[in-house]
């Protein structure tokens, strides 16, 4: 009896043992894999904490004197304002690299655009975060048409099956409920930073760590040098939530290409979603759907660095004096072709 007892109480302390063990493994599971470079905070996002770099790199000496004198390098909020000229790749690449971020990149494909897909894979192989570990995440209702691309160590394609749609509009907005779900279901266990990208578009020249920050967002290249406030295309009927009222507004921003830290991306990504579903109860949509709510939050949450309009051209424009380099452009393309509803 006494032994039984005894065997008993041995069986259920081991396995108490176990249990507890396996406990704290999975709680720590995540600071296993997670690069050296970031630390969590309270609300479990990842952030930069030093900005580490190796001993006897070689790059020319920065200066305090000379720079860029064509252009405005910062906010007024004292953030970097990111232009070629402003930045030393040597440097930050070597300082982004001790991290080894991990960069998810959301795209949508859906109907006829799966046709961009090819060009912006190949181009970003080429441009994007060389170097740096990548996921493209492929959001399409045609996966028969993702195509095969080479991709570098480090970088990955997932698919991910979503419905077709009748309306453009409904592609666009939608972006921001599939991002939402997504990240709440995978992208968060396995992504750093989080970029959000319109297909209909090819890399052209480095895009590179230079573009990552907190919460980065890009200047609107129609809109970002003599546009005065109140000419921004803002959503200015007070019935939506977008709304920006005159005589408010830093800059415009583009919907085609912005990116952060995950945990302000899928803040950002999920308000745009939250305000959209509110208009949408009041049978409103903003003016320039995802975008106007962006601009929205933009203003009142000052993103930590705003890249030029170099981070995204367009085919259809000249490129004028004061930009040195376009990193990626928008395709041209035949809107009332490739949209499943016809154009604007
Ligand atoms: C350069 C720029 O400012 N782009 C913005 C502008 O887009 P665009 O006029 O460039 O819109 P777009 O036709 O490229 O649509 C945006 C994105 O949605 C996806 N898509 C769209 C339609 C479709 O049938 N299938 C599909 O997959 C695709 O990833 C595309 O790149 O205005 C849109 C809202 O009106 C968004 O704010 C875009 O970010
Ligand atoms: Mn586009």
């Amino acid at each position: 009896m006494w032994r039984n007892i005894t065997r008993i109480h041995i069986l259920v302390s081991v396995a108490c043992l176990v249990l507890l063990g396996a406990i704290y493994i999975l709680g720590n599971k995540e600071s296993l894999y997670r690069p050296v470079g970031f630390c969590p905070d309270s609300d479990n996002a990842w952030r930069i904490r030093d900005l580490k770099m190796q001993t006897g790199l070689k790059y020319d000496q920065p200066s305090t004197i000379n720079g860029r004198t064509d252009v405005n390098a910062v906010t007024n909020w004292n953030a970097p304002l990111v232009w070629e000229g402003t930045f030393d790749p040597v440097v930050i690449d070597a300082i982004y690299k001790k991290m080894d971020p991990r960069v998810a990149v959301l795209v949508f494909a859906v109907g006829k655009y799966t046709r961009f897909l090819k060009s912006f894979l190949e181009s970003a192989e080429k441009y994007f975060l060389v170097d740096f570990r990548v996921n493209y995440y492929i959001f399409t209702d045609n996966e028969k048409e993702v195509p095969e691309i080479q991709l570098g160590q480090g970088r990955n394609i997932v698919v991910v099956t979503i419905p077709g749609v009748n309306r453009w509009q409904e592609v666009v907005l939608g972006r921001m409920k599939w991002a939402t779900t997504t990240i709440d279901k995978q992208i968060r266990n396995e992504s750093d930073y989080l970029y959000m990208m319109d297909i209909d578009s090819v890399f052209h020249n480095r895009f590179g760590a230079e573009s990552l920050s907190r919460l980065s967002a890009v200047l609107h290249r129609g809109y970002y040098k003599a546009t005065l406030r109140d000419q921004f295309p803002y959503e200015r009927r007070p019935e939506s939530k977008a709304f920006i009222p005159a005589g408010e507004g830093d800059y415009y921003y583009t919907a085609a290409v912005w990116g952060g830290y995950l945990e302000d991306m899928y803040k950002l990504v999920k308000y745009c979603y939250m305000q959209s579903e509110e208009d949408a109860k009041n049978k409103i949509e903003a003016i320039w759907q995802e975008e106007s709510h962006l601009n929205k939050y933009l203003l009142y949450n000052k993103p930590s660095k705003v890249l030029s309009p170099e981070y995204l051209w367009s085919d259809y424009d000249r490129i004028p004096e004061d930009i040195k380099v376009v990193r990626i452009s928008q395709l041209v393309k035949n809107y009332a072709e490739v949209r499943p509803n016809g154009g604007h």
